[in-house]
Parts: structure tokens; sequence; C-alpha cells
């Protein structure tokens, strides 16, 4: 790889659809092209509490993340270095003891509601992006994948979601949609948008083979 990799942030509100619209946009390419880094493998470690002290813990607010982490691990990639990525537990709500090492790709995905907070991480994207879904979809969608796939409780989500999720959403993540080049409405289904991002990174891609020619 001669070009520095090319940044593209993936933001939205928990359920918005981040993940799903960048896993629609990875499919259309081969594994060796896109890296996706989730800004939640991010979250700030806590092995060091007890369980029930990280039930309390706000993981909607900016200060939960490990930030200086992750922009020196984006700084990294871009200069075509590899990184050792965390890898995070939601079921324990702590990263957990692996670390994956991760080389570079022509493109890389930063996904996660809080990135465009950060303006160190802003200034590292070349295209911006947010997916903006009603606050009605996303928690129905929450609910859903949260009792199925991250091990909480109806009562649990609702909970968070009232303390936690819906204020800080409103304070810290919806006002970052004034920072993207291109907002996705509703997510995962959003065909066209999915296409015109795919065809965007196949023009950087094609732009990247021409100049190494
Ligand atoms: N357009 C859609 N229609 C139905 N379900 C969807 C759609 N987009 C996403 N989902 C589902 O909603 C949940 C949250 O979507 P996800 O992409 O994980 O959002 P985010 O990464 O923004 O939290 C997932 O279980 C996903 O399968
Ligand atoms: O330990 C944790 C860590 C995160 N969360 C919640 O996850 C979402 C962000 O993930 P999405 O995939 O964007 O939904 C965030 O709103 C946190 O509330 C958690 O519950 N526990």
């Amino acid at each position: 790889m001669s070009e520095k990799p090319v940044v593209i942030g993936v933001a939205g509100g928990s359920g918005s659809g981040k993940t799903t619209v960048t896993r629609s946009i990875c499919q259309r390419f081969q594994d060796k092209t896109i890296l996706v880094i989730e800004q939640d493998y991010y979250y700030k470690d806590q092995s060091h509490l007890p369980f029930e002290e990280r039930l309390n813990t706000n993981y909607d607010h900016p200060l939960a993340f490990d930030n200086e982490l992750l922009v020196q691990h984006i700084h990294k990639l871009v200069n075509q270095q590899p990184i050792q990525k965390p890898v995070y537990d939601y079921k324990m709500h702590t990263r957990s003891n692996e670390i994956i090492t991760v080389e570079p790709k022509e493109v890389i995905i930063l996904e996660g509601i809080l990135i465009l907070e950060d303006p160190r991480l802003v200034d590292l994207m070349d295209i911006k992006v947010f997916v903006d879904t009603d606050a009605d979809i996303r928690i129905i969608r929450r609910l859903m994948r949260d009792i199925k796939e991250r091990g909480r409780t109806l009562d649990s989500v609702i909970d968070q979601y009232e303390n936690n999720v819906r204020p800080m959403h409103l304070q810290f993540v919806e006002p970052t949609k004034r920072y993207a080049d291109i907002i996705i409405p509703e997510g995962g289904q959003n065909h066209v948008a999915i296409d015109l991002m795919a065809t965007k990174v196949e023009k950087i891609l094609s732009r990247n083979q021409e100049n190494n020619i």
C-alpha cells in the first residue's frame, strides 16, 4: 500500500444502524480492503471495578471512552503502522483479555456514537457520515438487540435508555450531526445511500491503483 489510508467516520445514535451500514459497505469489497475500527472497543477498561459498579457507568458520556488510545491508533493506521486493538465485552461491561494485532488497510471505517464529538478524531477523517434514525425506531432496535445479543433484560434497557442513552444522545450525539458531510436517514435499509458510499470507496481504490501504476 503506497497511498495513505482514507478514514471514513460513521457516527449516529445507538441503534441507528451504524454497524449495519458499515457491514453492508464492507460486504461489497474484499476483506483486505476495508478495516473497521469500532469506538465501542475503546471504552475505558473497567476490569478493576466490581461487576455491580460497572452497571452504574454512563456509557453514553464522552468520558466513558479512552479516546487517547483511539486517536493514537488511528494516527498509527493512517501512517501505515499496525495496532494492538482492544476487544470489548458488552456482557461484562469491560475490555476482554484479548488483544488483536490489526494491519492498516486502504480504507478505514471508524464507527461509533461519539466519534464526531472529539475534534482530534474529526481531524483524522476524510469523510464524515451521520446515520440519522428516529428515536422510537432506535429504542425498538436497541431493545431487541440488547436482549438477544448483549445479555440485557427489558427493564435494564428501558432504565438505561431513560437515565443515560436519551439525555446523552440529546446533549452529545445529536449536535455532532452538523459536522457530517453526509447524513444517511434510517441506516441499514437505505440502499441508495449504501450504494453511493460503496461507489465512493470504489473510486478511492481505483485512484490508489492508478497512482501505483
Ligand atoms: N433497517 C433496519 N431494519 C430492521 N432492523 C435493523 C435495521 N438496521 C439495523 N437493524 C437492527 O437494529 C439493531 C441495531 O442496529 P445496528 O446496526 O447495530 O445499530 P448501531 O450500530 O447504530 O447501534 C441490530 O440488531 C440490527 O440488526
Ligand atoms: O458496557 C457497555 C458499553 C456500551 N453500552 C451501550 O452501547 C451503546 C453503543 O453501542 P451501539 O452499537 O452504538 O448501540 C451505548 O449507547 C451504550 O449505552 C452498554 O450498554 N454497556
